[in-house]
C-alpha cells in the first residue's frame, strides 16, 4: 500500500491506522479464502470489514489507492498452479443490501441508458468462479478468477467435472469462446466429502463453498475427480463468432451447445418485479440444491451493458443482491450431551455466542456420535454455524487453518449424565444410544411431564418447562401418573407456585384449572400424552378413530391393532409393549382414578346407520367441509378413509375430484354423487339406489 501518494497531513491518524488495519485483515481474508480455501472469518464478519474500508475512503477519498481493496478484485493466483492471463478481464460484483440499495442502483442504470432496460435475475450461487476457453467447440483451458487478469491452469481438474462439456455441440458453435461460470456442491455432496476426508484422515471443510474451492484447486486432478462438483455458467467473456444482443440470448445459446445454465433465470421489464424475484428467493433459499447467497441482477440488453460499462473491479451493469449471512464461524466451547424424552443421548455443541440472521446462538444439535465424528470437529475449533430459517443451528465444520493444538476430541459418555445409569443401544444396530431408566431419569421424566402439557397433547398451558421441573423437584409428582391428582395442597409445597406471602399463585390455581379441562380432551389427546414410542398426533388420531377408548386399545390383541386404518405394525407392536410395562400401566390407572376421560363420546343420538362400512370421500362437498364429512362418517360408526381400494364399499365424489375417482370405477367400487351420500348418512345402505341402478344413472346423477 503505497503511503507516499497520501500526504499525511491530510488525513488524521487514527483513519490512517484504521485503514492500515482493515486492509490488512482484508487481505488475509482473502488471502486464506482465495489460496487456501479457508474461511477463518464468516462472509458476514469479512463483508463488514470491507464495508468500513468503503465507508473510511468515503470519508477521506486520498485514501483509495488504486490497489486498495475496494478496487480490486479479490483473489490472487498460488504458485501452485501455472499462472494464465484471462482473454478478457474477469470481475467481481458490487453488492446491494437491501431492496433500497437495489433501487439506487437500477436510478443509476437509468439515469445513464434511461428507461427500457431489461432485468435478468439469477440466483447467486455459494461457489467459485471458473473461466472456460472453448476453441472451435473443444475445451482448451480452464482457469480460476485469480486477480481478474490473471488466474490459476485447473484445466485438468475442470476436464473431471461432468457438468462441463469437452465438446461443445449443435449450431453455430463459435470459433473461440471464453464462458463464466460458478463451480460448485449441492448441500448433500458436501457432508459425504467431509466424512470422507475424516475417515481418511484428512482435515475436513468448513462449508461448501470451500470445499468446492479445495476440491477444484488439487494438485492432482484424479481427487478433483472423486469430488461431486456441480457447474452452472452465468456469463460470457471473450469470443469470435458469437453475436450476443442479450444476455438471456447467450445464455440460449450455451444451453443449444450444451454448457449448464440455471433454470430459475428470469427476465423482467420492471424493478418491482425484481423485488419480487429476490423476496422469492430469500423466502426460498433451501428449496434450491446449493447454497446461495444473493440473487444477480444484470441489464439484460448487450448495448446498454456496453453503454453502462465496467469499474475497476465490477460491470456497472450488474449487481449481486445479497442476503443475510446464515453462516458465521465462532468457538466451539464444549461437546455436551442431552438425554430426550424417550432417553435418546444426543451430542450437542457449546457455542461461544454469536448473532446469526437475526437471533443469538449458543448451542448448534449434533445428532450422535457419528455425526461428530463424520464432521470432524474438535473441542476448542473454530467452527462454522449454519442456522438456516427456522432449522435449529447446525455445525457445518471447523476451520482447520485456526488450530492451536489445543483442541480435544469428544468422547460419547458412558453413563446418563442426569441419573448415572449406563447408557446402551436398545437394539444392537441402533444409531443412538438411550438411558434405559426411562421411568425416574430425571431428564426423561421433565420432557415427559412438559410434552404431556403440549399443545399436541392434553394442551395446558400452566405446565410448561419450569413448571414441570419444579414439580418434580418438589416430590409433588413422582411420575406423569400424578400429574392429574395435583391438589391445592400440593401446588403449595412447589415454590414456584407460592406468592410471596406463601399462599398458592394464580399462576399455581391456573394450573390446577387447567388441569381439570385437560381431563376432557379426546382420546387422541390422551394417547399423545402418554409418551408412547411412534405414537404422534397423527397415529394417535388413527387409533382414537378406529378404537374410540384406551380400554378397547387395552382390550386389542397387536393384530387388531395394526389392521387400523392409518396404523400398522410398526405402532401396533409399540403399542402392545409400551401397555405391558408395570409402570406404564400404573399411569394409566392413575390418570383414570384422577378423571381423565380416556374415551371419545359417541353422540348416541345419531343413528349408526354406516357400522362396518368403509367410506372414501374425494373432491369437494357444498354442504361438508373434509372435516364435516368425515365426522359425519365417524359418528355413525363408519370407517372414513382416504385410500380406495377394494375394501371400500363407497366413494363419494365431490366437485374436482381426481384420480381416486377413476380408480373406484377400476375397481367397481359403488360411487355416490352429495346427494347419494346424504341419502347414506340418512339411511344406511339400503337407503341409496342400489348398483346396478346408480351404474345405469351414471349421467344424471342426482343434479
Ligand atoms: N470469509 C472470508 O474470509 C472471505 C474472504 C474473501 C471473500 N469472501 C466472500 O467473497 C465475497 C467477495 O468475493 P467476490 O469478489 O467473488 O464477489 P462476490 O462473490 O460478491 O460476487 C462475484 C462473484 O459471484 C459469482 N456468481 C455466483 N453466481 C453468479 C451469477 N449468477 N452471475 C454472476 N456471478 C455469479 C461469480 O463467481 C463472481 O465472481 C465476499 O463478499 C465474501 O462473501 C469471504
Ligand atoms: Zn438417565
Amino acid at each position: 500500500m503505497s503511503e507516499d501518494g497520501v500526504s499525511p497531513s491530510e488525513i488524521p491518524a487514527p483513519a490512517r491506522h484504521r485503514w492500515e488495519d482493515l486492509v490488512a485483515r482484508i487481505e488475509a481474508a482473502r488471502f486464506a479464502y482465495y489460496v487456501r480455501d479457508s474461511s477463518p472469518l464468516s462472509d458476514g464478519q469479512y463483508d463488514e470489514l470491507e464495508k468500513e474500508l468503503r465507508a473510511l475512503e468515503e470519508e477521506h477519498p486520498q485514501l483509495r489507492t488504486p490497489d486498495s481493496p475496494t478496487q480490486t478484485v479479490g483473489g490472487t493466483f498460488s504458485t501452485e498452479f501455472a499462472a494464465v492471463d484471462h482473454p478478457e478481464r474477469m470481475l467481481s460484483l458490487d453488492n446491494a443490501f437491501s431492496l433500497d440499495e437495489l433501487s439506487q442502483w437500477a436510478a443509476r442504470v437509468e439515469k445513464e441508458v434511461g428507461q427500457g432496460a431489461r432485468y435478468l435475475c439469477e440466483p447467486k450461487i455459494d461457489g467459485l468462479a471458473i473461466d472456460l476457453v472453448y476453441e472451435n467447440g473443444r475445451l482448451v483451458r480452464g482457469v480460476t478468477r485469480g486477480d481478474g487478469r490473471t488466474g490459476e491452469d485447473v484445466t485438468y481438474n475442470v476436464r473431471t467435472i461432468t457438468d462441463i462439456p469437452h465438446e461443445l455441440t449443435g449450431e453455430d458453435v463459435p470459433e473461440f469462446l471464453e464462458v463464466r461460470g460458478e463451480v460448485f456442491f449441492h448441500l448433500d455432496g458436501f457432508a459425504g466429502i467431509n466424512a470422507g476426508l475424516v475417515e481418511a484422515g484428512k482435515p475436513p471443510f468448513a462449508n461448501p463453498r470451500n470445499a468446492a474451492a479445495g476440491s477444484l484447486r488439487q494438485k492432482d486432478p484424479r481427487v478433483t475427480a472423486t469430488r461431486p462438483l456441480r457447474m452452472l455458467v452465468h456469463g460470457v467473456g471473450a469470443r469470435r463468432g458469437m453475436e450476443n444482443d442479450s444476455q438471456s440470448g447467450a445464455y440460449d445459446k450455451l444451453a443449444a451447445w450444451g454448457l449448464p445454465t440455471s433454470p430459475r433465470v428470469k427476465v423482467v421489464d420492471t424493478l418491482p418485479e425484481v423485488a419480487d424475484y429476490v423476496r422469492y428467493y430469500g423466502e426460498h433459499r433451501h428449496d434450491v440444491e446449493h447454497e446461495i447467497d444473493g440473487v444477480v441482477v444484470k441489464v439484460d440488453q448487450v448495448p446498454l451493458q456496453r453503454r453502462l460499462g465496467t469499474t475497476s473491479r465490477a460491470p456497472r451493469w450488474a449487481i449481486a443482491y445479497k442476503y443475510p449471512p446464515e453462516e458465521v464461524t465462532t468457538l466451539l466451547r464444549d461437546i455436551q450431551v442431552n438425554v430426550g424424552r424417550t432417553g435418546r443421548v444426543t451430542p450437542f455443541a457449546v457455542l461461544e455466542p454469536v448473532l446469526v440472521a437475526g437471533s443469538t446462538v449458543s448451542m448448534a444439535t449434533l445428532h450422535n456420535a457419528d455425526e461428530v465424528k463424520r464432521k470432524g470437529v474438535l473441542i476448542g475449533d473454530t467452527v462454522v454455524v449454519r442456522k438456516a430459517g427456522d432449522v435449529i443451528p447446525e455445525v457445518l465444520g471447523p476451520v482447520v487453518e485456526s488450530r492451536t493444538g489445543d483442541e480435544r476430541e469428544f468422547v460419547m459418555p458412558t453413563e446418563c449424565p442426569e441419573c448415572g445409569t449406563t447408557l446402551a443401544r436398545q437394539k444392537a444396530d441402533d444409531v443412538d444410544i438411550r438411558c434405559p431408566n426411562s421411568r425416574s431419569c430425571p431428564a426423561q421424566l421433565r420432557e415427559r411431564v412438559f410434552h404431556l402439557a403440549g399443545r399436541g397433547s392434553f394442551d395446558i398451558e400452566a405446565l410448561g418447562d419450569k413448571a414441570a421441573t419444579a414439580l418434580l423437584e418438589a416430590g409433588v409428582i413422582e411420575d406423569e401418573g400424578d400429574v392429574f391428582a395435583l391438589s391445592e395442597e400440593d401446588l403449595a409445597r412447589v415454590p414456584l407456585f407460592l406468592t410471596k406471602a406463601g399462599t398458592v399463585s394464580a399462576n399455581g390455581r391456573k394450573l390446577l384449572k387447567n388441569l381439570d379441562t385437560a381431563k376432557t380432551q379426546p382420546l387422541w389427546r390422551v394417547l399423545v400424552g402418554l409418551s408412547i414410542r411412534h405414537v404422534g398426533p397423527t397415529a394417535a388420531r388413527a387409533l382414537a378413530d378406529t378404537f374410540a377408548s384406551l380400554e378397547a386399545i387395552e382390550a386389542a390383541t397387536a393384530e387388531q391393532i395394526a389392521a387400523a386404518e392409518g396404523v400398522g405394525p410398526t405402532i401396533a407392536e409399540a403399542v402392545v409393549e409400551w401397555l405391558a410395562v408395570d409402570w406404564h400401566r400404573e399411569v394409566v390407572r392413575k390418570w383414570r382414578e384422577a378423571g381423565v376421560r380416556m374415551a371419545d363420546e359417541r353422540d348416541e343420538s345419531v343413528a349408526r346407520t354406516l357400522e362396518g362400512l368403509t367410506i372414501v370421500v374425494t373432491g369437494s362437498l357444498a354442504n361438508y367441509s373434509r372435516d364435516e364429512a368425515k365426522e359425519a362418517i365417524l359418528s355413525r360408526g363408519g370407517k372414513a378413509s382416504s385410500a380406495v381400494s377394494k375394501k371400500t364399499d363407497f366413494v363419494v365424489v365431490g366437485e374436482a375430484a381426481g384420480s381416486k375417482a377413476d380408480k373406484a370405477e377400476q375397481l367397481g367400487v359403488r360411487i355416490l354423487d352429495e346427494a347419494g351420500f346424504t341419502a347414506l348418512i340418512e339411511g344406511g345402505p339400503d337407503a341409496v339406489p342400489a348398483p346396478e341402478e346408480t351404474e345405469g344413472a351414471e349421467e344424471p346423477a342426482g343434479e
